[in-house]
């Protein structure tokens, strides 16, 4: 067997430096360009990542990364795990991505604790799994024709069953994997990379017990390329000596966010996660030096943490970012660099481990520069070291919760204040971003539109959306976030401590991106932001505004984030600036303020014993930044995804008057879970993901089934998440038919 070269990634970003794949796609969808285009853009954006990565001198090119929508559901068509409902669509694979008009789309959740969204494998009884090794080979023959040996990276069989919740179809699916081996030899590929990030979680015995058989019988096999299984955000803990003990002969572990395991792995090659793939922070070169000395293995190979997917391109591209600030930053190019330098050093000779962090970037050619010679810094090379000039953290105070009244206090008051009806309709915030809006945005940037002019344009929106709300019938408006280009960037744009990038995308689920801001340093809010908005929308109408803001954990969850200081600290210091937003909505006469957050499930540590602790800090946090309201504002809160059964406890300790949650495709689990909070709740009566408009009877039924479960006086009427991805048509479509639902309930119930 060919030994592993010195240096690779995990994988690598698709999107393209310029969201060329973003653009393909929507144009493909649109019916503006065909699948053939797609595949072109797809094939210059692989052959373009691979020309680089060989530049930069990395050694190890994987292929198979790249994805037109997402790479787990690329593996349930490798495995032949498509639904009989999609197999005679015009295009399965987007039919499952997206659905179409009468066929739901699969189910789409988060990736372990990031912002990047999978479509879960549904796997049935019916379920036949067959191997469809195209796309691997596919890709592995395009490298070569261009000159590339590559090695294909793949989710590995228990990570992927374990998304499915099938881990008892083991079995079948390890026949797959044995067939795409043999198939991957016969090619001539001499290393494949099977992915398993589930294992950095706690896993059962019987779980443990699958990692083994899969990895015995796969390792066992004949004719086979070398087996790399790659585990990633997080330590492998109780998992690394079961995979150690399987004749898999190479492990990836993650370094960054765990430490050197003290594991014996003599015979094995380890592929060490030094440079991380989940921050945007140079890498400190003692530190990672250091811990690839202390790997005890027969090999090392210098790797990412993770895949490089969840950071932007270059900061090349980057040149407005303020000095000290860029100094400090490494996007995937910068971070393949690094890699490639630290391969170059030479850590494994004697004696090297007492070198220790005494090294500095100047010994290992490519970093440029040692730590501390990087402008306006001090520190060990790590992002979130404070600048010299700027006064070192304030720690917040002691976390104050709960200065509101009981619920039913409260409840009382907002009643009396607000009379509404029952069922209140509502939405979630944002209503369409048309194009027009976001081309304003862009010409602000441009210098072509004055600040003036763009403010015009959004109080008009804002009037059209008001307008739209009235006629509907909506019982509680909102102004819509048309001056949001983002819920996160928006708020970085204007606190201290973020810079925010032009061009650093990063893929959140198939051509959808953010541009997660970068928060480096004490956060704090120079002037109100939304106020002036939210009471233009309210000096409109008659009816409630809703007051909008983004809570601390979903700010800080969705940016980069400095790492010279605990994850708590850093929130209260976003729940204090949140804080004074709330105050100044209530100031300007809005009766009903929801803050987000529906990323206080990513978050959540992937490990249990950790988890507790961050939902204590997370509550106190949203607490903090809700708490200085009086009893008769309204405080809303929403979650999008419905895997909230872990958090249940911690929803319930935000204490919100109003939780809308989503709920439409996964009805009464989350219903049964939430009803016993005590307070309003608003399960989403339809999917925002898809274009399909729901019909007033399937809304109508969707009500009724919640007003089964809890007393009518606290159910709120309202669509699963946000409206910013759909058209105003749709919008309208959609709204007047749950509008009706509420109203023939209302009749029935006589209210
Ligand atoms: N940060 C974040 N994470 C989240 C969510 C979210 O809303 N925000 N929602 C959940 C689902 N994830 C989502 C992620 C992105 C989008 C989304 O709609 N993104 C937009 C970009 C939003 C944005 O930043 N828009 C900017 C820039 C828009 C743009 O592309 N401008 C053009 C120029 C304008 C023109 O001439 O058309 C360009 O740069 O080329 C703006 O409006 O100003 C997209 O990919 O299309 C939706 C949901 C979970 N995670
Ligand atoms: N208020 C936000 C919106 O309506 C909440 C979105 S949650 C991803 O878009
Ligand atoms: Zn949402």
């Amino acid at each position: 067997m060919s030994s592993f070269p010195t240096s690779t990634v995990l994988g690598y970003p698709r999107i393209g430096p310029d969201r060329e794949l973003k653009r393909a796609l929507e144009a493909y969808w649109d019916g503006r360009s065909t699948r053939a285009e797609l595949e072109r853009v797809g094939a210059e954006l692989r052959a373009r990542t691979w020309r680089r990565l060989a530049e930069l001198g990395l050694e190890g090119l994987p292929s198979n990364t790249f994805s037109v929508y997402d790479q787990v559901l690329d593996t349930s068509v490798l495995l032949g795990a498509v639904p009989s409902r999609y197999r005679d669509a015009a295009d399965p694979y987007f039919a499952m991505a997206r659905g179409t008009e009468g066929r739901a789309p699969l189910r789409m959740t988060k990736w372990f604790d990031t912002n990047y969204h999978y479509l879960v494998p549904e796997i049935g009884p019916e379920t036949e799994f067959r191997l469809d090794a195209g796309k691997p080979l596919g890709e592995v023959r395009e490298a070569r024709a261009l000159g590339y040996e590559t090695r294909p990276v793949v989710l590995g069989p228990v990570t992927y069953l374990l998304l499915g919740s099938a881990l008892d179809r083991l079995d079948e699916v390890l026949g797959c994997y044995a067939e795409l081996l043999s198939a991957l030899a016969a090619e001539g590929v001499a290393w494949v990379q099977l992915d398993e990030p589930a294992l950095v979680g706690d896993r059962t015995a019987s779980e443990l017990a699958a990692v083994r058989t899969a990895y015995e019988r796969l390792g066992s096999m004949g004719a086979r390329p070398g087996l790399f299984v790659a585990s990633y955000f997080g330590s492998l803990g109780e998992a690394l000596p079961v995979l150690a003990g399987t004749p898999v002969e190479a492990i990836g572990l993650d370094l960054v966010r765990g430490p050197v395991p003290e594991t014996d792995l003599t015979g094995k090659t380890v592929v060490a996660g030094v440079v991380s793939g989940r921050d945007v922070w140079r890498t400190s070169p003692g530190r990672a030096l250091a811990a690839l000395a202390a790997v005890r293995a027969s090999r090392v190979v210098v790797s990412t943490s993770c895949s490089l997917q969840h950071v932007p391109y270059s900061v090349a591209a980057e040149p407005e970012l303020e000095p000290g600030v860029r100094a400090r930053l490494a996007f995937a190019e910068e971070k393949v660099a690094e890699v490639v330098a630290l391969a170059g050093a030479d850590f494994l000779s004697p004696g090297f481990e007492n070198a220790g962090y005494e090294v500095t970037g100047s010994e290992v050619a490519g970093f440029g520069g040692t730590d501390s010679e990087v402008a306006g810094f001090e520190g060990d090379g790590f992002g979130g070291d404070v600048p010299v000039g700027r006064p070192s953290v304030a720690l917040p105070g002691p976390v104050v919760a709960g200065e509101r009244s009981p619920y039913a206090v409260r409840a009382a008051a907002q009643a009396e204040h607000l009379s509404l009806p029952p069922l209140p309709v509502t939405t979630i915030g944002s209503f369409p971003q048309t194009g027009e809006l976001r081309a304003a945005r862009a010409a602000v940037a441009s210098g072509t539109l004055s600040q003036a002019g763009y403010e015009h344009r959004v109080e008009a929106e804002i009037e059209r959306v008001i307008r739209l709300q009235e006629r509907l019938g909506l019982d509680v408006l909102v102004h819509g976030e048309p001056e949001r280009n983002d819920m996160v960037q928006y708020f970085a744009e204007h606190l201290d401590g973020f810079a925010v990038t032009r061009l650093g995308w990063v893929q959140s689920y198939g051509s959808r991106c953010t541009r997660p801001p970068i928060l480096y340093g004490d956060v704090s809010r120079p002037s109100p932001i939304t106020a002036r908005w939210a009471a233009h929308a309210q000096s409109l109408t008659d009816k409630p505004v809703k007051g909008m803001l983004t809570g601390p954990v979903t700010i800080v969850a969705w940016s980069f984030v400095r790492d010279d200081l605990p994850l708590r600290d850093v929130v209260l210091q976003v729940a204090d600036a949140v804080r004074q937003e709330v105050r100044d909505l209530e100031a300007a006469g809005v009766s009903i303020i929801q803050v987000d957050e529906p990323a206080l499930r990513e978050l959540l540590p992937l490990r249990r014993a950790a988890q507790a602790d961050y939902l204590e800090w997370a509550v106190a946090a949203y607490r903090r930044a809700t708490s200085g309201a009086g009893d008769r504002t309204q405080i809303h809160t929403h979650l999008c995804y419905s895997d909230a059964d872990q958090i249940l406890d911690a929803i319930d300790g935000l204490d919100a008057d109003v939780t809308t949650i989503e709920s439409a495709r996964s009805g009464a689990r989350i219903l049964g879970a939430v009803s016993a909070f005590g307070r309003g709740l608003g399960p989403g009566v339809y999917d925002i993901h898809s274009p399909r408009v729901p019909s007033a009877e399937e809304v109508e039924s969707l009500v009724r089934r919640t007003v089964a479960a809890l007393p009518v006086e606290r159910v709120w009427v309202n669509p699963d998440c946000g409206l910013k991805t759909r058209t105003y048509e749709q919008v309208e479509a959609s709204l007047a038919n749950v509008v009706t639902a509420a109203r023939r309930l209302r009749d029935e119930l006589g209210a």
